[in-house]
């Protein structure tokens, strides 16, 4: 529990020596917020908003969406709520805490094996499973006392956002409704807690990657995610009770590489504690499922960029290489694995 950045970080002046990034790791551009990043308004006519989705999906890889159907009252809730959680004393926290991450629901600190880093991340994450909600809800947190009735109601409600928007995505590739349900089942939660840094060019919350899953929708409080795109790093506009929507590798190969997966990471402040509260869908890894380009996207001019693949295999070469490459380079790593 003494490594929690949450339980040390106000007592300590300046960056302690084990988290100081290399200088090649470290952010130099903070201040980029980038107004291109499409936003999404939900509530638009539904041609529209398939156009719009697919533009942002093939330019960008990540886009926002306002007018969900997620509501300003559950947001605010549920981040007030994690605030909460990340502010409880010590012990009550031990009971979901371990070392490293395990699978359903653990609080760790950093990155995926603390013990093996070199340079720590700060952060702390909170991450649990969803779904089914009754299957994993008593593993969840019992302090706050609300937390299972709060996030149980925060996770259906984002999870049916999530369907509609695969839907919007399937409809501009030409895909049947529901064509992403069943690399949609596993539905996991992870709240990043990223507190005040003494000196943000010198440490890193999270490092540059992309999301392994299908799909990921972000609701943050403060500015700190930043986009790779043409060479550069872009910062995403903390739009209030908006959700930031990611493509993550999944999209890219199902799609035939029609869809972009955005890399990305998260950037430090010196005044205040960032919370983003991330789910993501994918395929279950404890299942065995098959990823492929799908057929229906495949044409003489558009041949199969992508070998047909298990996803928990995917997972395997993704976590190996997670952490052991320099910004940029990784995205052609692992597709360069499945790339024909
Ligand atoms: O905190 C953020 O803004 C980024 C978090 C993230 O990328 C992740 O949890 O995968
Ligand atoms: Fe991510």
């Amino acid at each position: 529990m003494a490594l929690l950045v949450s339980s040390w970080s106000n007592s300590v002046k300046s960056v302690p020596k084990d988290y100081v990034m290399p200088p090649e790791r470290r952010a130099e551009d903070f201040l980029t917020v980038c107004k291109e990043i499409p936003v999404i308004n939900l509530q638009n006519a539904r041609s529209e908003i398939v156009k719009q989705v697919l533009k942002a999906c093939q330019e960008f890889g990540v886009f926002q969406v306002i007018n969900h159907g997620v509501s300003a009252r559950m947001m605010e809730d549920t981040m007030a709520l994690y605030d909460e959680f990340f502010n409880l004393p010590v012990e009550d926290k031990l009971g979901v805490y371990s070392e490293t991450p395990r699978r359903g629901c653990t609080l760790y600190t950093s990155g995926l094996e603390y013990a093996k880093e070199e340079v720590h991340y700060w952060k702390d994450t909170l991450k649990h499973p969803c779904h089914p909600i009754e299957e994993h809800s008593p593993s969840w947190p019992n302090k706050p006392t609300r937390y299972k009735e709060q996030v149980g109601r925060y996770a259906v409600e984002v999870r049916k956002m999530g369907f509609r928007i695969l839907d919007l995505i399937a409809e501009g590739l030409g895909l049947r409704e529901g064509y992403f349900n069943e690399v949609s089942q596993e539905h996991t939660m992870a709240i990043n807690r990223y507190p005040p840094c003494p000196d943000p060019s010198l440490a890193m919350g999270i490092a540059s990657h992309n999301d392994p899953n299908l799909i990921t929708f972000l609701q943050q409080d403060h500015y700190g995610l930043q986009i790779h795109k043409d060479g550069k790093w872009m910062g995403v506009d903390p739009i209030p009770n908006a959700f930031v929507v990611n493509l993550g590798y999944q999209l890219h190969v199902i799609s035939n590489g029609k869809l972009k997966s955005v890399e990305h990471r998260g950037l430090l402040n010196s005044t205040t504690s960032r919370t983003s509260i991330v789910t993501f869908l994918g395929p279950n890894p404890e299942r065995p499922t098959f990823i492929e380009p799908a057929k229906e996207l495949i044409t003489s001019t558009n041949p199969q960029m992508y070998k047909s693949y298990w996803y928990n295999e995917f997972i395997a070469n993704y976590l190996a290489l997670a952490y052991s490459r320099m910004p940029g380079s990784r995205v052609r790593a692992i597709l360069d694995h499945y790339r024909l």
